[in-house]
């Protein structure tokens, strides 16, 4: 992963082994250390990939495709090594307020777990706070960490809802996400128009017809800037 290897060489200042490194920065070097390996097996499979469709990975253009897929597949699972509290950063506010919150139209990238192929869409959450509310950006966050993952749209869409509900204790939560997987579009049953609905309702969404609707109404809505 990017962030990992200068993590590794900023670990080793400039290259030298610090022999007085302290239990922290130890610890630091060995995860660079694992992560170097993860890597290095990473680029080792993708040859055999390579290998497997009939390339040479030898060859010019894709001497450096390892090590780019290598770090690509991290970037795109780095959500495993993200913990809602650090994304969370304290930013839960006493508002006092009680009604609606709804963040729509948050860009979803993720891969399915079946095929490792990408499906994407947009997010729509809403919760209705019990005084308490997070900082806005920390809902698109949530999103991102959760996707960052391999994943089925089911449970990424449950994991959003009950990560919300387990931060603020909120009346209620609904995650609605639309979503196009290019494993039905690219491959398969090859369906490029297709695109799939989840919704996870918690609370007050699922016990209240009226509010889900409330909800539902508010992300059919196209907005005036748009
Ligand atoms: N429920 C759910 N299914 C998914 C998701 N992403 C991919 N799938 C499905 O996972 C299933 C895997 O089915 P398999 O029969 O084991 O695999 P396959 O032979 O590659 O299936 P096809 O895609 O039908 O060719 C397929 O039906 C995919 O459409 C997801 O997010 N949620
Ligand atoms: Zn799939």
């Amino acid at each position: 992963m990017t962030t990992a290897s200068s993590n590794s060489s900023m670990s080793n200042g400039s290259g030298k082994v610090n022999t007085q490194v302290s239990l922290n920065s130890a610890s630091s070097v060995e995860a660079a250390v694992t992560q170097d390996s993860n890597t290095e097996e990473m680029m080792q499979a993708v040859r055999s990939i390579l290998q497997g469709v009939g390339e040479d990975p030898d060859r010019e253009g894709l001497k450096k495709t390892p090590k780019r897929v290598a770090e690509a597949m991290q970037f795109l699972t780095q959500g495993y090594e993200q913990s809602l509290e650090e994304l969370v950063n304290g930013a839960i506010f006493d508002e006092g307020h009680n009604e609606m919150v709804l963040v729509r139209d948050i860009d979803v990238f993720s891969l399915c777990e079946h095929h490792m192929l990408p499906f994407m869409g947009k997010a729509h959450v809403a919760y209705i706070p019990n005084q308490k509310v997070v900082g806005l950006s920390k809902l698109a966050r949530i999103v991102e960490m959760y996707s960052r993952r391999l994943q089925v749209q089911e449970r990424l869409t449950r994991q959003i809802a009950e990560a919300i509900q387990s931060i603020l204790d909120p009346q209620g939560v609904a995650v609605v996400m639309e979503a196009t997987h290019m494993c039905m579009v690219m491959r398969g049953v090859q369906k490029p128009s297709s695109w799939t609905v989840t919704s996870a309702m918690l609370g007050v969404f699922q016990e209240e017809q009226k509010t889900r609707e409330e909800f539902l109404n508010l992300i059919r809505h196209q907005p005036s800037f748009h």
